[in-house]
């Protein structure tokens, strides 16, 4: 079910949040399949490396090229107003839009928290290498078979628009679904102020990192993630299958026995994105959140708020 919290009923509802988080989940493991059918091409990640783009003034990555005329166009299209889209290129380089503004209701606090550098510094340097690394081995058997050796025969296949394009997607629903933590953020903080102020006041992030962390939601999202990557990463067959043959382990260090090398994805690489990188970012944009929660706020209101 689609969810746009401008309209439902209930923008806080941490189980309508929740649902968003899940259904971002499908719109991130169906980018990286789609991405990881290019090689590597290292080249677009790295700054300066295309003449072409020097010669016209710009002196980033084919990436960030990418990122910031598409980010263009999209600001102009009215992009980037609302509280759950952040562009990674600066906001003082993109174009007002051409439409009048929507009024949004104001169900944030009012925050500059932008993670977006760390989310393209870790996706080009650690995600794009993983789950690419089948198209790239294949492409260099290839290469190898013509007769090219050397560096000329890995991880460039020069699909550089195609891939620059998954990537952006790709980029575009991680930075969603790790911003979406500021809802979490604002949810868990109405529905019980009075756990927060203290560790807001007198500034204490471990605190607030223990106060919002659900082991369990999170144990849940990465068993659910691991079995949407093996089956996503699968063509559908009308035959009825059987079960892999053991060693199929059951619960074995949290893969739940569902694993699959013969994919179209890297699992242990999409589990290994949402656990070494999207939630602990998440939780980082939720404690922030929280930090500058009672900004500008007088003693007065905050002690009626930790009364509530
Ligand atoms: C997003 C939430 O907050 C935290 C972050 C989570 C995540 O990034 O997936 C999951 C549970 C919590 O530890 C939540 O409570 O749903």
């Amino acid at each position: 079910m689609q969810s746009n919290y401008s309209i439902d009923e209930d923008p806080l509802s941490l189980d309508r949040i929740r649902s968003v988080l899940t259904r971002l989940e499908d719109t991130i493991i169906f980018g990286l399949i789609e991405r990881a059918q290019f090689a590597h091409n290292p080249k677009i990640y790295q700054k300066n490396a295309f003449k072409e783009l020097r010669d016209m003034g710009f002196e980033g990555s084919w990436l960030e090229w990418f990122l910031k005329e598409t980010e263009t166009f999209h600001a102009r299209a009215r992009r980037y107003t609302s509280p759950d889209e952040y562009p990674f290129t600066p906001i003082s380089e993109l174009p007002s839009p051409v439409l009048p503004p929507l009024k949004y209701k104001p169900i944030l606090y009012p925050n500059n928290i932008n993670v977006n550098p760390s989310i393209l510094t870790f996706y080009t340097n650690y995600i794009v290498p993983r789950i690419t690394r089948h198209a790239t081995l294949k492409l260099a058997s290839v290469k190898r078979a013509q007769g090219i050796m050397g560096g000329d025969e890995f991880e460039d296949d020069g699909n550089y628009g195609s891939a620059a394009t998954l990537d952006v997607e790709v980029l575009q629903a991680i930075s969603k679904r790790v911003h979406y933590g500021k809802f979490v953020s604002e949810s868990k903080f109405r529905a019980a102020p009075g756990a927060f102020i203290p560790h807001i006041l007198k500034p204490d992030p471990a605190t607030l990192e223990s106060l919002i962390t659900k082991p369990e939601v999170e144990r849940k999202l990465l068993l659910r993630l691991r079995k949407k990557a093996v089956n996503y990463g699968r063509d559908a067959t009308l035959e009825v299958e059987t079960p892999p043959s053991p060693p199929y382990p059951s619960e074995v260090n949290g893969t739940n026995g569902v694993n699959d090398t013969n994919g179209k994805i890297d699992v242990d690489g999409v589990v290994e994105l949402y656990d070494s990188y999207i939630i602990p970012l998440t939780k980082e944009v939720e404690v922030e959140y929280l930090l500058h929660r009672l900004d500008g706020m007088s003693e007065d209101q905050i002690e009626e708020l930790a009364k509530t």
